[in-house]
């Protein structure tokens, strides 16, 4: 009898591994829900800027990430598994206001760190305190809040996290502290294999550091995605006034604006523009993201606060 031929193995498609994984996920607080219909794919590896406006969400949707949220309705997935309690040790998190204990030192942290920490790198950490000029018999209290920043980032990367989700780290800092805590953020995400969620409300961080945008108003996500493919695929076209309805399919206006005479629109699509009426201009990704926000301001409510959208 002779052997049945052999069935070459079928090829099982595997999902890329994502950061966060949001599927219909929301978040109430009594009446009002801080995060609604969120859905969302986040790849590994990437550094991804979270953004939008005070009460948008942000902190609501990392909150519900690290599990010290639970959904109202919807899951989250870290790292491929439900956020909460086994995710806990891959996850570096940093909470808004970078929260210290003040009465303890430095090295009082770096110590806990240790402690609590089974992968904590401490050559990493002291390195990093010394590098900074941080002296580790300081009480984190005495620290200025660019300092406490730091020693918290510190916290952050030495636990050697797979995730490191940063809630607004740089709002408290002056510019040239912000630049060098992104510059410390970037050098340890090249050093580490790492993926990182951070949060502002200022765009230009996010394009000196991120490679992933997520612009959430108003506890929606308005867009998200690689942010070289959202910077090619959005253009401004300037020409002849006309219609929105009589552009074409593939071409999806995120705003528009007119004269008598003239239409400005900003448009989402994967097609050359063929229509040689318009100029068509580069965005930046400001403008990418202002736009988005005054979408959402144009959908909202009256009774809500609308977003200036400002040129
Ligand atoms: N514990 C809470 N109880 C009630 N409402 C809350 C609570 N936490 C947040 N909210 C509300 O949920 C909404 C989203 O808040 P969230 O803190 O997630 O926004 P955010 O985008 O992080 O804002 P910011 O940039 O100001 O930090 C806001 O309207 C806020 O008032």
């Amino acid at each position: 009898m002779t052997a049945p031929p052999a069935v070459p193995p079928t090829a099982v498609p595997t999902a890329p591994p994502t950061a966060l994984s949001a599927r219909g996920l929301g978040k109430r607080y009594g009446r009002r829900w801080a995060l609604t219909e969120c859905t969302l794919d986040v790849p590994a590896g990437r550094v991804v800027g979270l953004v939008g406006p005070n009460g948008a969400g942000k902190s609501t949707l990392l909150n519900l990430a690290v599990g010290m949220l639970t959904p109202t309705t919807g899951s989250i997935d870290v790292l491929g598994a439900p956020a909460g309690g086994g995710q806990l040790p891959k996850i570096g998190f940093v909470a808004q206001d970078t929260p210290t204990y003040a009465r303890l030192s430095v090295a009082d942290h770096l110590r806990l760190g240790a402690r609590l920490n089974p992968a904590w790198d401490d050559s990493l950490a002291q390195a990093r305190i010394q590098r900074l000029g941080l002296d580790p018999k300081q009480r984190a209290g005495k620290l200025s809040g660019g300092q406490r920043a730091q020693l918290a980032l510190t916290l952050g990367i030495a636990k050697r996290p797979e995730l490191l989700i940063l809630d607004e780290p740089v709002a408290a800092l002056d510019p040239l502290a912000r630049r060098e805590f992104l510059q410390d953020l970037m050098e340890a995400v090249a050093e580490q294999e790492l993926s990182v969620v951070l949060s502002s409300h200022l765009v230009s961080d996010v394009e000196r550091s991120c490679d992933y945008l997520v612009v959430l108003v108003d506890s929606r996500v308005q867009v998200s995605g690689d942010i070289e493919t959202l910077l090619a695929t959005h253009h401004r076209l300037t020409g002849p006034r006309r219609d929105e309805k009589s552009m074409p399919q593939h071409q999806h206006v995120i705003s528009a604006s007119h004269t008598d005479r003239q239409s400005t629109f900003l448009i989402r699509t994967d097609e050359p523009i063929l229509d040689s009426a318009w100029t068509v201009s580069q965005l930046s990704l400001e403008d990418v993201v202002l736009a988005y926000m005054g979408r959402s301001a144009l959908t909202q409510p009256k009774d809500r606060p609308v977003l200036e959208v400002q040129r």
